[in-house]
């Protein structure tokens, strides 16, 4: 009898962007190169500051500001959410110290030898340890990307074998790191919750002990960054993602606004927020997440470190009866977050398609 099949997912060789990028390849291999539909926009003439500065919101104001600051900073955060899907904290009260060495710790993963990240590896079908997730058959296109993840709350999502021993101190960083990252999160769903006029503590009390994930993505130069995309078109599973990136790095993150893809001009020392799908179905679209993607650059590698927090596994979602009426109609479906884990990450990025498994399909009366 043939060997049982370790994993039924078929993916084909896949390659190590910063080994294939060692070599200095004259052509691009076809696995990473788009269709022309998918090709990225590199636009060298810059869009309106209007276009590419996302809303910035000052997370001081909220926390210590005056009544009138705190009551137009939510103002603000409610705009940013509706309008955007994304915004960039200052401010955050996250140490500057810790920002800096999170981001330094993951930039030395990255660049210790493959044997060694190797140890780690992302099993295929799978999103933790070191490698590409979302890639499920020989013929899908590859991001130009190395990741490593990290199931870290609650004790369900973690994996003792996939956190590495080098480089020292790293996993205690990401520790602490995650636990600042943790009470942003709840404290940003606080004042979204009074945004929408509902109670500061909603979300927290639905989601149970909330599920946070991290994950570093590093992406090398690029000879050819018109042909291949950084990461995938998505929106995050998650009910917020915060997204660090590395000082010093090229314009990356591009977002779907009004159908056109708009570069995002990172600020010093912010942090990226986007709305996730679960606020999508809780709000029943009144908030949206958006999708978005990261392309590559000719000379400079790029390093983003992400964090997704989303309910706990066991809790049943949908939308809030808030947010249904006869003018907005109940869109989605109430289904379990955990089931809902399992679809995102069985399937690959493909723009919002994932938020299918939730959508009421209207019947078309044309
Ligand atoms: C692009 O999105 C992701 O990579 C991702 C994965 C997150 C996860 C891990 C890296 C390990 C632990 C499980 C978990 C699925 C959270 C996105 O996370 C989103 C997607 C869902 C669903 C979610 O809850 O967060
Ligand atoms: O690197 C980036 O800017 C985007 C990362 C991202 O969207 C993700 O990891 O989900
Ligand atoms: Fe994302």
């Amino acid at each position: 009898m043939p060997p049982v099949p370790i994993s039924p997912v078929k993916v084909g060789h896949i390659d190590d962007v910063q080994e294939l990028r060692k070599t200095k390849p004259r052509t691009i291999p076809q696995r990473f190169v788009r269709d022309m539909t998918e090709r990225p926009t590199l636009s060298t003439t810059p869009l309106p500051p209007s276009n590419t500065h996302m809303p910035v919101i000052d997370f001081s104001k909220l926390t210590n500001g005056n009544k009138e600051e705190v009551l137009s900073e939510i103002f603000n955060l409610a705009t940013a959410c509706e309008e955007w899907g994304f915004f960039q904290v200052i401010n955050h009260e996250i140490d500057l110290n810790l920002v800096e060495r999170i981001e330094n710790l993951s930039r030395e993963f990255f660049m210790l030898p493959l044997e060694e990240k190797q140890k780690y590896p992302m099993a295929p079908g799978t999103v933790q340890g070191y490698g590409q997730a979302f890639v499920f058959s020989e013929d899908q296109k590859l991001d130009w990307c190395n990741m490593f993840a990290l199931g870290l709350e609650p004790e369900y999502v973690r994996n003792p074998n996939l956190w590495p021993k080098k480089p020292e101190r790293f996993s205690e960083t990401v520790e602490e790191y995650s636990g600042k990252i943790r009470k942003l999160c709840y404290n940003l769903l606080k004042y979204i919750a009074l945004g929408l006029d509902l109670k500061g503590d909603v979300f927290e009390k639905m989601f149970g002990v909330s599920v946070q994930a991290i994950r570093m993505n590093y992406y090398p130069p690029c000879s050819r960054p018109d042909l291949v995309l950084g990461l995938s078109p998505h929106s995050d599973g998650s009910a917020l993602t915060v997204l660090q990136q590395a000082k010093g790095g090229p314009v990356g993150l591009q977002i779907l606004k009004d159908n056109t893809w708009v570069p995002i001009q990172p600020i010093p020392n912010a942090l990226v927020i986007n709305i996730g799908d679960t606020i999508e179905v809780l709000t029943n679209g009144k908030y949206r997440s958006v999708e978005h993607r990261a392309v590559a650059h000719e000379e400079k590698d790029r390093l983003s470190i992400v964090t997704f927090f989303a309910p706990s596994y066991d809790v049943e979602l949908g939308p809030m009866p808030e947010f249904v009426d006869e003018n907005h109609p109940c869109k989605y479906r109430t289904y379990n977050h955990g089931e809902y884990s399992k679809h995102y990450v069985t399937n690959k990025l493909q723009g919002k398609k994932t938020l299918d498994f939730a959508k009421i399909q209207t019947k078309n009366t044309n």
